[in-house]
């Protein structure tokens, strides 16, 4: 239970279950209890049917929900279910909404196991759709078995929407929030392939139809869905949140979020060996930054570094200038948007060309001041008589000017396959940040926000100060 210090603060899960109380009230869990040679009492984790009876038996005893699991549909994590909504909680308590509040839950399952849990705890409405006329019969059956239908209404979703379905006549509600656990793989080879060998297997056993786990383009596609039909219904949801199960999605999706200046927070949910990402926006004038993810010891607010450099009057191309520096210090770039005086690029560098610079510079001009050295410099293979510092430098400048040869030669295309390649092979970044550039009354004004990197913030800050000095 590695991660279990980092659930939610407020989950009653952070101290696991007492599994040998449950085998004492609960038939059905004793069933499929076991007791090891300590006397500890445990379960089968990789069996799916021990989940569900786990699963069941702790919706009773906790939160006095009757639910019926089909064997052929995905069994809800409890604790993983329960940092979602308790994220929820925290978003709302920032938006000062009173009573009641109205919530959306984007494909429910059969367990519809976040409207229960909203509803019971909370008191909140929950809306409920779904697509797959199974899962919707099962879960329509679970609200009717708790009494539940004052608070919680599922719907059926016959189109390919996620959330304008919601919003097709013109006495449709305004909710609070929505939410949404998306399916998260492309296919099924994708399902099995998706855990690196490099990390430890799942603690617990495999469950889920494909319906549920499989959706075309993935998850990326789901959420990106979800952002592209909130921006035709702003002002219908209040508070917009998705869950993603790859960190390299959710890294997409805050750069899409980024790129049109959307107000958004993340979060992560932790319990056992997993963890899960949580992502919210909202276009309403809300402040997020008070909300800690259970991982941060700070507020997360990441105030991007602001600064400006006065136009340049003999460079045709003030923007191309600053492309080049970038390209000088092999910082990949990729334009996101591209507006009449504004730009914004997503950079990556993957490695630390800035630092050094001046001692860099020294090493070049003493080397192309002194003839031997220069000659030297233009062979791959340094002379014997060279020190072997000496012979460092050289190598070192050498590797400088044929990567800077090369990167001319190639010019704009270089650095988007560069880019692109790294990406792909996710290549782990120095610094990754975005760039917003925009020109105002003869100044090119640049906002630089730190996203991820192992230079830390400190690291922005060096390029800045190079680009500053560079820029003559
Ligand atoms: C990963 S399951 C999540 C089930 C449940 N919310 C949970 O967390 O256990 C995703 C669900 O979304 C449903 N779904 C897929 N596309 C949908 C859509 N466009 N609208 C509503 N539901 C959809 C699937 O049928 C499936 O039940």
């Amino acid at each position: 239970m590695a991660l279990n210090k980092f659930m939610h603060p407020r989950n009653i899960y952070k101290t696991p279950p007492d599994f040998a109380k449950l085998a004492k009230t609960n038939e059905e869990f004793s069933g499929v209890a076991k007791v090891d040679i300590s006397g500890k009492v445990s379960i089968d984790f990789k069996n799916p049917h021990s989940l569900r009876v786990l699963t069941k038996c702790l919706l009773k005893t906790d939160f006095n929900l009757d639910v019926v699991i089909p064997e052929d549909r995905l069994v809800p994590t409890l604790p993983l279910r329960l940092n979602y909504i308790l994220w929820i909680e925290d978003l709302i308590s920032t938006i000062n909404k009173s009573e009641p509040i109205l919530g959306l839950d984007i494909g429910t399952g059969a367990c519809a196991i976040y409207p229960l849990l909203a509803a019971v705890k909370n008191k909140w409405h929950m809306v409920g759709t779904e697509t797959d006329a199974e899962s919707l019969k099962q879960a329509r059956d679970n609200i009717i078995r708790n009494n539940l239908q004052h608070l919680i209404e599922i719907r059926e979703n016959t189109t390919e929407l996620v959330i304008e379905n919601m919003f097709m006549d013109e006495n449709s509600q305004t909710f609070d929030f929505c939410m949404c656990n998306p399916p998260f793989y492309t296919n099924m080879q994708e399902l099995w392939e998706s855990r690196s060998p490099a990390r430890p297997e799942p603690k617990n056993g495999f469950t889920g139809s494909p319906h549920e786990l499989i959706t075309e383009g993935g998850e990326l596609q789901f959420c990106r869905k979800i952002l592209e039909e909130s921006k035709l219904h702003k002002d219908k949801i209040l508070i917009f949140t998705t869950m993603v199960g790859h960190k390299f999605n959710l890294k997409e999706l805050v750069i899409d979020l980024k790129a049109v200046g959307i107000t958004y927070t993340t979060t992560e949910f932790c319990q056992g060996r997993v963890t899960r990402w949580g992502l919210a926006w909202t276009y309403q004038n809300y402040d997020f930054s008070t909300i800690y993810s259970p991982k941060d010891k700070l507020p997360k607010k990441r105030a991007p570094i602001l600064f400006s450099l006065p136009e340049l009057k003999d460079c045709s191309d003030n923007i191309e200038k600053l492309k080049r520096i970038l390209e000088n210090l092999q910082i990949s770039h990729k334009v996101i948007t591209k507006r009449k005086t504004d730009l914004m690029l997503d950079v990556i560098a993957f490695s630390n060309t800035w630092s050094n610079q001046r001692r860099k510079r020294r090493i070049l001009k003493r080397l192309s001041e002194d003839p031997v050295k220069k000659a030297r410099l233009n062979l791959k293979n340094q002379s014997d008589e060279s020190s072997e510092k000496e012979k460092e430098e050289i190598s070192k400048s050498n590797e400088t000017i044929v990567t800077k040869s090369i990167e001319r030669a190639e010019e704009n295309t270089s650095n988007n396959v560069s880019y692109n390649n790294s990406i792909e092979k996710h290549k782990e970044a120095v610094v990754h940040a975005l760039m917003k550039i925009f020109k105002k009354d003869e100044l090119v004004n640049i906002e630089m926000e730190f996203i991820n990197g192992s230079a830390g913030k400190e690291g922005l800050h060096q390029i800045v100060q190079y680009i500053k000095n560079n820029w003559k």
